[in-house]
């Protein structure tokens, strides 16, 4: 059996969001293209390969993995590119779209070979966290001034607009639809594509998938424009888990128990929003907070129930354990990398990686 920590990565699961994908896009129109910045997990690539229509990245090495793994369609996006990468970035880009004008001026003889598209920012977003918010106060994150994109219309074919943040509320997403059209829709009418970014959670559970579809096409139609989506989330949710033992379990107050994993490490973004990880079922007589094994004091995975009281050697599985989680490990405190496994549709385990010593070591110098 594996070592633990792993992740695990179901086939079946990912197949249902795959699946939704592909409904969304027959229905819709629209092209889908997996967002590299939250699943980078390339073993799967070509089991996704058949239901999305491309990746888009947000760096240099990025959109070459997308390019080279993925293949199809593949868009380029930074918040700004250095002269050294955009000749290779563009290498290896059908589309690259610029975060700002001042970027798309700079690299306008470099980029003059592929379609080109700049990001604008509408002001209005659903995140609820500021650190995620695109349209939090003094963004960077693309243009919002009509008057100063019209004189560039000649450089561009399109746009992206990323305002959407784990976006489970279809009404919410038709509002600012709305507003994206009222406040920028002398461009959308110039525009031959709209990608409307990724934070849309339509492949969660009651997504109301027609009418998120009708939408979309009715967007596209009235302007005459290719939509693209941009799931990363949507993509992979609760299609992993990740794996881990209890090595040890202590009293302080609260039943403890620590694990041969990290949430510094491995589970980052949870400890960014100040989120607690996921444990299925979470019913039983016995709490425990299941702790990392780092020495940050405050690397706690959550409290949950379980059925019998925990004791070492046992197994914990973390739920939806893939986005902004693979692409964001580390190695802080060496603690071991967990290593990357896929279950297939037959129900069969294959490990296609595992991190080693050297591979620490190598990390740094
Ligand atoms: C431009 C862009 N597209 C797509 C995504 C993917 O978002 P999500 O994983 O929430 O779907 C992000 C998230 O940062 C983004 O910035
Ligand atoms: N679960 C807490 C919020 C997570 C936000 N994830 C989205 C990341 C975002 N799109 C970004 O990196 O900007």
């Amino acid at each position: 059996m594996l070592q633990t920590p792993y992740y695990l990565i179901d086939k079946s699961k990912l197949l249902q969001n795959m699946e939704k994908i592909a409904i969304v896009r027959e229905k819709s129109g629209a092209k889908a293209l997996l967002a590299l910045k939250c699943f980078a997990t390339w073993s799967v690539f070509d089991f996704m390969r058949d239901y999305m229509d491309g990746t888009t990245s947000s760096s240099l090495n990025e959109v070459r993995l997308g390019h080279e793994r993925f293949g199809k369609e593949t868009h380029a996006y930074s918040v700004a590119y250095a002269d050294y990468e955009i000749d290779e970035v563009v290498s290896h880009a059908d589309k690259i779209i610029f975060n700002s004008i001042g970027q798309l001026q700079r690299f306008e003889n470099q980029s003059s070979a592929i379609t080109r598209g700049l990001r604008l920012n509408p002001g209005v977003s659903s995140s609820s966290f500021d650190l995620a918010d695109p349209a939090r106060p003094f963004s960077r994150l693309g243009e919002w001034d009509q008057k100063q994109v019209e004189p560039v219309m000649d450089m561009i074919t399109g746009f992206m607009i990323h305002n959407n943040c784990e976006n489970r509320d279809f009404a919410l997403f038709d509002r600012m639809l709305g507003d994206i059209e009222e406040k920028f829709a002398p461009l959308l009418k110039k525009a031959e594509w709209v990608s409307l970014g990724g934070g849309i959670h339509f492949t969660g559970d009651d997504y109301p998938v027609d009418q998120f579809a009708e939408r979309l096409k009715r967007f596209s139609g009235k302007y005459g424009v290719q939509v693209y989506l941009e799931p990363g989330e949507a993509s992979i949710t609760k299609s992993t888990t990740l794996e881990t033992t209890v090595l040890d379990t202590l009293y302080n107050g609260k039943n403890l128990v620590v694990v041969d994993s990290s949430i510094e490490a491995h589970m980052l973004d949870l400890l960014i929003y100040r989120e607690n990880a996921k444990v299925h079922p979470n019913q039983g007589p016995h709490r425990a907070m299941v702790c990392g094994k780092s020495c940050l004091a405050g690397d706690i995975f959550g409290e949950f129930d379980f059925p019998q009281e925990v004791k070492v050697g046992d197994r914990i599985s973390f739920q939806d354990a893939a986005g902004y989680t693979m692409v964001k490990k580390n190695w802080f405190n060496g603690v071991k990398m967990p290593a990357i496994a896929i279950r297939e549709l037959d129900g069969s385990l294959r490990t296609v990686r595992e991190f080693h010593y050297t591979d620490y070591e190598q990390s740094l110098s």
